[in-house]
């Protein structure tokens, strides 16, 4: 029976080969893995890291809190495959992160950031030597998540729902003391703090509160338990100025006090000069910057915000200057190779096909 292997390492870097070797299986990841590695990817992506770092081999040590060697991913469709005419969302990245780190993770909308996190946070399934937390692979090493050590925090609290609609926010009539002493073995003393970090009255009901405090009972279930890394998906975009100053100061102090370390991906820049120790830049889908904060000027002279804008123009114009030598993008290929299919039911809604989408699994 084919493996569903997401196409992540098409270099077949680390375990990948092996893999392939031990897994009977026919199936189309067998075949990719038998392909030739694209020569054209090569190019490893810049790790200029922030320590002389011992070359990437991912070997299981446990010195970095996070350690990426050579990791690519794409999204598979539903047969398997990676979405056609699409490139690997996360290319060839590679980043040895130490413990105790504050990383903020930058980059346009698309680059990559969400799934790099999600990537990190063994969401998706990689080969095992392609991502170390803590010494061991996220997708494989149950443990990481399940006691708390590696925890992920983004996105919105809601669901799709049969017949209701697409991202229905968690609005049942609970109150927000019963959700947060719902967890087991939870330090209480560390649970006061959060909700007097996170200004949260246990007395709201969280089918009556608002964005803002949905999203402050949302981050301390995600902070409860005591992490030691930390990937952070923009998650203070509904809270106000305060709630954001004090949620950022408690997380510095996480990683100062206990070591932990985080990786915040985020648009929103002010006042956060003085909080990482690490920039991570990334742009369609490849490494840019990963560097040491004591090495950016921007950020000692406060103009964090201005290094950003610069950086995002640049990949603007470059990424406009592609577009405009390469011409409109012809999708009459794209039509004649995917069929237009209706799949049946998600979330309550008919998944209709439409041209180029990615529920269009029966190709032609
Ligand atoms: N589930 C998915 N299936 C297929 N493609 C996806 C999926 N999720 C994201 N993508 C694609 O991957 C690319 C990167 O998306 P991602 O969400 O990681 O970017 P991002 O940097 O977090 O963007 P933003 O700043 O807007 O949140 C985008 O082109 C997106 O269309």
């Amino acid at each position: 029976m084919p493996v569903p292997l997401s196409v992540t390492n098409p270099k077949a870097v680390g375990l990948v080969a092996a893999q392939a070797a031990e897994l009977p299986t026919q199936g189309p990841f067998a075949r990719m893995a038998q392909q030739p590695a694209d020569q054209g990817s090569t190019k490893q992506a810049a790790a200029a890291a922030a320590d002389p770092v011992p070359a990437a081999t991912a070997s299981g040590s446990n010195d970095w809190a996070v350690e990426t060697c050579s990791l690519s991913f794409s999204y598979p469709d539903l047969d398997g495959r990676p979405l056609p005419g699409k490139a690997a969302v996360v290319r060839d990245m590679s980043i040895q992160l130490p413990r105790g780190a504050t990383c903020l993770l930058i980059g346009p909308n698309g680059a990559g950031k969400t799934t790099l996190l999600k990537v990190l946070g063994g969401k998706h399934m990689v080969p095992e030597d392609a991502v170390r937390v803590l010494g061991e692979p996220p997708f494989h090493a149950t443990n990481l998540t399940s006691s708390g050590a590696l925890a992920y925090v983004g996105g919105n609290w809601e669901r799709d729902i049969a017949f209701a609609g697409y991202a229905v926010p968690l609005a049942g009539d609970i109150p927000a003391s019963q959700m947060l002493n719902s967890l087991p073995g939870i330090d209480p003393a560390r649970r006061d703090r959060l909700i007097d970090v996170l200004d949260i009255d246990p007395a709201w009901r969280m089918h009556l509160v608002s964005d803002g405090q949905r999203r402050r009972v949302q981050i301390a279930m995600g902070l409860l338990k005591p992490f030691k890394v930390l990937l952070l998906d923009e998650i203070t975009v509904d809270l106000d100025v305060l709630g954001r100053a004090d949620l950022m100061t408690f997380l510095r102090d996480e990683c100062r006090e206990r070591g932990a370390t985080i990786i915040y991906a985020t648009h929103i820049f002010d006042g956060l000069e003085a909080w990482p120790s690490h920039l991570m830049y990334v742009a369609g889908g490849q490494l840019q910057v990963f560097e040491k904060a004591e090495n950016i000027p921007e950020l000692q002279s406060g103009q964090l915000l201005a290094l950003v804008e610069r950086w995002l123009r640049e990949e603007q114009r470059q990424r406009q200057a592609l577009a405009a030598k390469q011409g409109p993008a012809d999708g009459s290929k794209e039509l004649l190779e995917v069929a237009s299919w209706n799949n049946g039911w998600a979330s309550g809604r008919l998944a209709s096909s439409m041209k180029l989408s990615s529920n269009a699994v029966m190709r032609m």
